[in-house]
């Protein structure tokens, strides 16, 4: 009870420092309305409308609209003094019926005595007077709240049709600063400069808050339809002037396009909520992580800490060079490091010592800027396929085929089917390498696409998004894009994917230096994007704290049991694909099929290992068997034949060593 009593009296004291303003202010009101009932009566009186459209259409020499207009002035000319005769006319017919009847009740009353008369005009008179007593008890009542009403009127009249202003305003709070409501929101947007929204807010329109303000995190969030004529992306383009309409930093101002191009979604920081890191790494000095889970990665927007997806995720971090890429790399593989299940293998394609201390808790690491290193990687991206494979007959054998590596099955030793966690750092290095560039961006967009389900994770990081540095079809299947400061809209949308620029999720407002350390991420959770600050593993000048980690998670792999070389080289056993066996098996006792269909078909038969074959491979292929396509109706086609004839060949010296 205390604290509303105490909140009652602090607001009645503030209405009554607020009283002499408040005043002068309801004064202002009634003028400038009665300005505006003047101006209305004027207006009609002179059919101010129909003339500004006259004068419209002479301008834009269209006569017909001219001529129209001014008909209209003509006709509702003639209606309005036709109604006025009529309204005339009615009273003067009534005043001649009313008039002499009156007239006489009044001159009989003034000769005659009440008594004298008829009982039931005596009566009459009598209710007549009474009558009039009402009347005029009634008018001296009317004749004092009558001007109240005028008044009250003339200040509704004149009041502030601003949007976003109010006759009260809002007293003092402690969060003042972080107050935001749908006024503010309104005026802010009637201030952009955005002409369909300022002839909106001009007609006197009011905005439609789906979502009405509400606290959301470290900040406020609302949603509201736009007016006809301007989309989300027309404010976002003037995201700089909507901050300063609402008092914040443009970082703190997040006008997005919510589930259609008329809808904003707009979230607005607490002033300064966003200063300052996220703090220090939750698993810095304890504690294990599960890739299952996500590991720790950094905070929201809201203030929520972000476990980042491992398993069934793929990464592509970019941003301007020392910005804090190879930082949240290594926080998110050191989170997998502290998954004693996990095998990590990075590659760094530069000289940089930024995951060194990883070393020993990788089963291969690389790092440098020759060629030795991308051959490595390209060969460990080789390998990947390879294990996927593996992988992919492994869940097949498993009871109830399962379509994804689960916790469970990663458990089970027998399986080898751990996570697998490849980071290559600068990967752009990798792509455009000229003897390995093309084979990288092969296998990681393969990897990438046909990955996920089997627990092999690739996280990318590059300085350099642009579409010839990393392989369109790498940045359009990642699932996790993390986008520090960038410089323009080519970088954010090669990180984040196409369209999110225009759509308000923009990576270009994070400035350099100050905001080192904090991007933009979309995939990493369910929202549309997430303004993450992220968390900082300190591995520069003189500290080390990546090191005492990595020592960590070395003492839980050895507690559990495991060790890296076991992990390093894992029975990479899928059985050699017998290629002419498989021809065979897909001529289906047809005497001659069409390479191109035949192609077709193998592909369908094992997409991972025909799925690229090109007319060339199943030509190379049959010639190691001895033939090869033969011409048969204008197309090249393989002969069931000569299929039967190699296995037959291939066959026979077995058949006599046996
Ligand atoms: N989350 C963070 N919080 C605080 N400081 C950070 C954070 N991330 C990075 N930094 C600072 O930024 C510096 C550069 O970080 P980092 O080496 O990760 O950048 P980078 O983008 O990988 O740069 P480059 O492209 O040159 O390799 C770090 O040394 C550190 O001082």
């Amino acid at each position: 009870m205390a604290p509303r009593v105490a909140h009652t009296r602090a607001v009645i004291a503030y209405r009554l420092r607020k009283l002499p303003r408040d005043l002068a202010r309801l004064l202002w009101f009634v003028l400038r309305g009665h300005g505006r009932w003047i101006a209305k009566a004027w207006t009609w009186a002179t059919y101010g409308d129909l003339r500004a459209d006259a004068r419209a259409a002479r301008l834009t020499g269209d006569a017909e609209a001219r001529r129209k207009a001014q008909e209209l002035i003509r006709a509702d000319s003639k209606a309005r003094w036709g109604r006025a005769a009529i309204v005339l006319h009615r009273c003067v017919v009534a005043a001649s019926g009313v008039a002499p009847v009156a007239l006489m009740l009044w001159c009989v009353d003034s000769w005659m005595a009440r008594t004298d008369m008829w009982p039931w005009l005596a009566e009459l008179l009598g209710l007549i007077d009474r009558g009039w007593d009402v009347l005029k008890a009634l008018a001296s009542v009317l004749l004092l709240v009558a001007p109240v009403g005028w008044l009250v009127a003339a200040a509704w009249e004149g009041r502030s049709r601003e949007p976003g202003t109010g006759w009260l305003t809002q007293p003092d709070r402690e969060d003042a600063d972080s107050w935001i409501d749908e006024r503010m929101v309104s005026k802010a947007l009637a201030h952009l400069g955005i002409s369909p929204l300022n002839t909106f807010f001009k007609n006197g329109g009011d905005l439609l808050y789906s979502v009405p303000a509400r606290r959301d995190g470290n900040g406020t969030y609302v949603q509201l339809r736009l007016p006809l004529g301007t989309t989300a992306d027309m404010v976002a383009d003037r995201r700089d002037k909507l901050a300063a309409n609402l008092a914040r930093a443009k970082l703190e101002t997040w006008p997005t396009e919510g589930d259609e191009a008329g809808v904003l979604d707009l979230w607005v920081a607490d002033k300064g909520a966003l200063a300052g890191g996220a703090g220090e790494w939750p698993l810095q000095y304890d504690g294990q992580a599960d890739v299952f889970d996500g590991v720790p990665f950094g905070l929201t927007q809201r203030g929520v800490v972000v476990n980042a997806p491992l398993i069934e995720a793929n990464w592509l971090i970019g941003g301007r060079p020392g910005q804090g890429k190879s930082a949240a790399l290594r926080t998110l593989l050191l989170g997998a490091a502290l998954d004693p299940s996990a095998e990590l293998w990075i590659f760094v394609m530069g000289e940089s010592p930024d995951f060194d201390p990883f070393q020993p808790r990788t089963a291969r690491y690389r790092m440098g800027m020759d060629d030795a290193v991308a051959e490595a990687a390209v060969a460990a991206l080789e390998d990947l396929l390879t294990e996927m494979e593996r992988r992919g007959k492994v869940l097949g054998e498993q009871p109830g085929r399962p379509p994804k590596v689960s916790r469970k099955l990663a458990d089970k030793p027998r399986l080898v089917l751990h996570p697998l966690v490849c980071a290559i750092d600068e990967c752009h290095e990798l792509f455009q390498h000229p003897k390995f560039g093309k084979r990288a961006a092969e296998h990681a967009v393969r990897l990438i696409k046909r990955g996920r389900k089997y627990g092999i994770v690739l996280l990318l990081a590059t300085q350099s998004p642009t579409k010839d540095s990393i392989p369109r079809e790498v940045t359009r299947n990642v699932s996790c894009g993390v986008a520090f400061s960038v410089a323009d809209q080519v970088a954010n949308d090669g990180l984040l994917g196409s369209g999110r620029y225009r759509a308000g999720i923009r990576a270009t407002d994070l400035r350099m230096k100050t905001d080192r350390g904090t991007c933009v991420a979309v995939g990493v959770t369910d929202a549309s994007f997430d303004l993450i600050r992220t968390f900082y593993v300190p591995f520069e000048d003189e500290v080390d704290m990546v090191t005492p980690v990595i020592e960590r998670a070395l003492s839980i792999m050895s507690e559990d049991g495991r060790a890296i070389a076991g992990n390093a080289h894992p029975e990479i056993e899928a059985a050699p694909v017998d290629h002419l066996a498989d021809v065979a098996t897909v001529m289906r006792d047809e005497r001659r099929v069409p390479t191109r269909v035949v192609l077709a078909r193998l592909a369908e038969h094992n997409a991972a290992e025909y799925e690229r074959w090109t007319f060339s491979d199943l030509k190379a292929i049959l010639g190691e068997s001895g033939f090869g396509p033969r011409k048969s109706g204008g197309v090249q086609v393989v002969r069931a034949e000569d299929v039967r004839e190699a296995l037959t060949r291939r066959a026979a010296p077995q058949e006599e060593s046996g």
